[in-house]
């Protein structure tokens, strides 16, 4: 079954419809990539999946069950966690803690239980610290755990990126351009995390521009351009469907869209 299904989606910006009638499904340990030209509505989908716009139409469902207009903290809590396109990393604070920052979202609510039980409180922030540790090594940063988030390398920021999204166990991870702004050997590591992740059993939804990174990890491409889906299918598929070369053609990702991987 799928994990993410979404299903006919549209949203309408002031008359332009920025997504058209978007559908398609997610199955865990499934890479699924999310492209398109600038504009195409990528971003503007994402949003509407991870409960930061609501939808005009369409549903969304996880797990089978309906989280159309779910906000994003309760998406968090069902298992769908994003990164964003432009990082959220809080530079003057530790890598370890960054990564502390991402269980924070569970502990809402329990803040009267643990003035009542100290000694809980204190249990459960050594188990996220020992969880944190984990998945710093995951990213392979557990070298850097203690030092300031805004000495990391680019590539090891979106990385850190990466594992504090993974700190609520989710299910299914959106990862919007995680490999932007990174050099080749950079974004072969984010690669390399991606594949990891998802032989793990965790779904990824992924937005990316850069089309030969695209290719190789993708079991599955959807095409958008002026909101609407134009192709969808394996990377082969894609890349020689004559309406998704027209759709790059005159764009800077003419030659990404040929990429044969
Ligand atoms: N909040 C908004 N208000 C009005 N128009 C918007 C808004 N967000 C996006 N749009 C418009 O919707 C369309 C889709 O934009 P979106 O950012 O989703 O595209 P994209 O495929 O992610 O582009 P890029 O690759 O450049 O990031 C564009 O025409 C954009 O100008």
């Amino acid at each position: 079954m799928s994990l993410l299904v979404v299903d006919g989606l549209g949203i309408t910006f002031g008359g332009l419809k920025a997504v058209d009638d978007v559908s398609f499904a997610v199955a865990p340990g499934e890479i699924v990539s999310v492209i398109g030209p600038n504009g195409a509505g990528k971003t503007t989908l994402f949003n509407m999946i991870s409960g930061i716009y609501r939808p005009g139409r369409g549903r969304v469902s996880l797990n089978g069950t309906d989280v159309t207009e779910t906000p994003p903290h309760k998406l968090a809590e069902m298992g769908l966690s994003r990164t964003f396109q432009n990082l959220q990393i809080f530079q003057d604070m530790t890598v370890l803690d960054n990564v502390l920052a991402g269980y924070h979202l569970t502990e809402r609510g329990s803040i009267w239980a643990d003035l009542l039980a100290l000694g809980s409180m204190r249990r459960r922030a050594d188990k996220a610290r020992e969880g944190a540790r984990g998945l710093l090594a995951r990213v392979r940063l557990d070298k850097a755990a203690e030092q300031m988030a805004g000495n990391l390398s680019y590539g090891a920021l979106k990385r850190l990126e990466i594992a504090r999204a993974l700190a609520l166990g989710p299910k299914i991870l959106l990862l919007d351009e995680p490999a932007a702004g990174c050099n080749a050997v950079e974004s072969e590591e984010i690669d390399r995390l991606i594949a990891e992740l998802a032989a793990a059993g965790i779904a990824i939804l992924l937005v990316e521009h850069d089309m030969k990174m695209v290719m190789r990890i993708s079991n599955h491409i959807v095409v958008l351009d002026h909101g609407e889906k134009i192709a969808e299918g394996d990377p082969a598929t894609v890349s020689r469907d004559p309406q998704v070369i027209a759709a790059y053609l005159g764009t800077e990702n003419a030659e990404g869209a040929h990429a044969d991987g």
